[in-house]
């Protein structure tokens, strides 16, 4: 390959890698999974099996487009706190591979397009939804709350839950309770997901003055909160059940439920980063299996 040819390639990956695209992935898999399970409360004899392809596809690039975008101007923002973690540092922004103003461009325009398509090819709740998320990230969280309050992620966890309401509003066009609250297992789920990880890098967080639960009140208050959050989560994501999610769903909220629920029970007995790692990867896989629960639940529900 030719060195522009290289260049060019690397720039690719690095605009790629901007985007947080792992995150995206998990963030477009709670959208379609929700499209598919409001199949059966939208008031119409259609199935999930019945959905148009256009439609998922349009959600698929439009959840995708505006998280990138979104991911993208968050680490425009944070390039100098990045630069002053581990973790963080070897960034496209703070290692230099990127310059800083074209990333942002790059998120803004990345941002205007995903609602600009929504608006014209899926409904104005889903595209309300999309903006309310790239809202939620980039303004409540990234810009007022991260480095300024000790709940921000709970806040801010809000953002990740509008990915999954605006793959609800792509099938209903509205905003219903069940939406809502399929929509908050995520909310619900991010505090864990995160406050494990921050236990690991409190000292970076530290170090970039960014005020993480770990930072300010320490690793057994913060494993206190993540093990009353898994008792609150259960017994929510049960709840469900009686609102009209299907028994495998139930099944597979229980089982996850439980096993997440006992490491962040042994994390309590063990407040270490060691264990805390653990926890995190117990943690992760949590949220994808959950929501590929409530799209076979809508799938197989009609299927026998
Ligand atoms: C405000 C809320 C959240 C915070 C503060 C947060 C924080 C983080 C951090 C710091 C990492 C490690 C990333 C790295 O080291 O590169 C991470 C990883 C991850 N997060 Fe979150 N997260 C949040 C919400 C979400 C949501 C809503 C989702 C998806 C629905 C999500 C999915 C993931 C995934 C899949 C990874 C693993 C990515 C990888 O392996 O590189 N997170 N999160
Ligand atoms: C519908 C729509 C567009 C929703 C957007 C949802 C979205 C992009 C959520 C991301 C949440 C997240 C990964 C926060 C971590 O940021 P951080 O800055 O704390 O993580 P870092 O330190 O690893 O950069």
């Amino acid at each position: 390959m030719s060195l522009s040819g290289r260049l060019e390639s690397s720039a690719i990956k690095d605009y790629i890698e901007v985007s947080k695209p792992r995150i995206v992935i998990v963030l477009v898999i709670t959208a379609v999974t929700s499209m598919l399970a409001a199949t059966r409360f939208d008031g119409t004899p259609n199935s999930a099996w019945d959905i148009s392809f256009w439609k998922l596809s349009l959600l698929i690039i439009c959840g995708s487009l505006s998280s990138m975008g979104a991911s993208a101007i968050n680490q425009f923002y944070d390039r100098n706190i990045d630069n002053l973690m581990t973790r963080t540092s070897k960034r496209p922004i703070p290692s230099g591979r990127l310059k800083a103003n074209n990333v942002l461009i790059y998120g803004l325009a990345l941002c205007v397009a995903s609602v600009t398509l929504a608006w014209f090819t899926l409904n104005p709740m889903a595209t309300f939804m999309i903006a309310l998320g790239i809202f939620f990230y980039v303004v409540i969280y990234t810009l007022l709350l991260k480095r300024r309050n000790v709940w921000n992620i709970v806040i801010g966890g809000f953002a990740g839950s509008a990915a999954s309401m605006a793959g609800w509003a792509t099938t209903t066009n509205s905003m219903d309770l069940l939406g809502f609250l399929v929509g908050w297992l995520v909310f619900m789920w991010t505090p864990p997901h995160f406050w494990c990880l921050a236990i690991k890098t409190k000292e970076e967080y530290s170090k970039a003055n960014v005020p993480m639960l770990p930072v300010v009140y320490g690793d057994k208050v913060t494993a206190k909160y993540i093990f009353i959050n898994s008792l609150i989560l259960i017994p929510y994501s049960i709840s469900l059940y009686f609102f009209g999610l299907g028994i495998l769903y139930l099944v597979v909220a229980v089982v996850s439920g439980t096993l997440m629920a006992i490491y962040h029970y042994k994390l309590l007995q063990n407040p270490n980063p060691e264990f805390a790692w653990k926890a995190y990867k117990v943690t992760a896989p949590y949220l994808v299996v959950i929501f590929i629960g409530i799209a076979l639940d809508s799938l197989w529900y009609f299927r026998f």
